[in-house]
């Protein structure tokens, strides 16, 4: 089975929203997980030798084969689970970790490693948004944990957001209409606003993927 193998949207959120359990085995999986985001840091920083770089290929097609071999079908992966204070399991955005929670408004702060810069000491405009993908998706699925989906996602660039640095985040919910969760979001570094995004989530419906 492979993720085109697709089951009812509500479904599948449900499942994969959870928190994953805590077990030698899963923790074992969260090291993992964290040794790739080193990983991925020192990979976008490194000119590595000829010699290093054919070591380096050929340990991680080695370690590629061992993944695939233990290959599941989405529904019961690890990755992409909640993973409690650590944010999610996922290495798509920079950990974004939920200090205040409420009904209407969540904030949050993250930390953006090199991996995710765009150019110039800047982080990649792409992940700005994938930030407030994550986020405002978060504050639209509210407290009873309801699955949208983005229907659309607007960003304005401020300021360039920095690397290596405390940035706060905001969301909020400006309305709600039927299935439809209208939510705006910012990102601070310090005083600076950054950039700020306002989006439409949509409920799905049972039986919609
Ligand atoms: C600090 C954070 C911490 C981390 C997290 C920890 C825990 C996390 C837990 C949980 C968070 C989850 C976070 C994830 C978030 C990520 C979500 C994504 O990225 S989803 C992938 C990208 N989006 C798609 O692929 C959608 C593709 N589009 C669709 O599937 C459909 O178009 C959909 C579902 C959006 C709507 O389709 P229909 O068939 O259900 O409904 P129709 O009738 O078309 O629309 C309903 C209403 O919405 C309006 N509408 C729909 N699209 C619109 C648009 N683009 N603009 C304006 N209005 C629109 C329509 O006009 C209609 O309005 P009227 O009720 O008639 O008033």
């Amino acid at each position: 089975m492979t993720s085109l193998d697709s089951l009812d949207g509500i479904a599948m959120a449900k499942r994969r929203g959870r928190r994953l359990e805590d077990t030698p085995h899963t923790q074992a999986y969260r090291e993992m997980l964290a040794a790739v985001r080193g990983f991925q840091n020192a990979v976008v920083q490194a000119n590595p030798s000829p010699e290093e770089l054919a070591q380096m290929t050929a340990s991680l097609q080695e370690m590629q084969a061992m993944l695939e071999a233990q290959a599941v079908p989405e529904v019961e992966r690890w990755y992409g689970r909640g993973g409690g204070r650590d944010g999610k399991l996922q290495l798509v955005t920079p950990q974004l970790r939920i200090d205040v929670v409420e009904e209407d408004r969540i904030q949050a702060h993250t930390v953006a490693e090199e991996f995710y810069i765009g150019m110039n000491g800047a982080m990649h405009g792409g992940i700005v948004a994938a930030i407030f993908d994550a986020l405002l998706g978060r504050m639209a699925s509210g407290a009873q944990g309801r699955v949208c989906r983005t229907a659309y996602l607007t960003t304005n660039y401020r300021a360039i957001t920095p690397l290596n640095e405390r940035l706060d985040l905001v969301a909020k919910v400006e309305s709600v209409e039927r299935r439809k969760r209208f939510v705006s979001g910012q990102l601070w570094h310090g005083d600076t606003l950054c950039a700020e995004a306002d989006a439409l989530f949509v409920e799905l419906l049972p039986g919609h993927q």
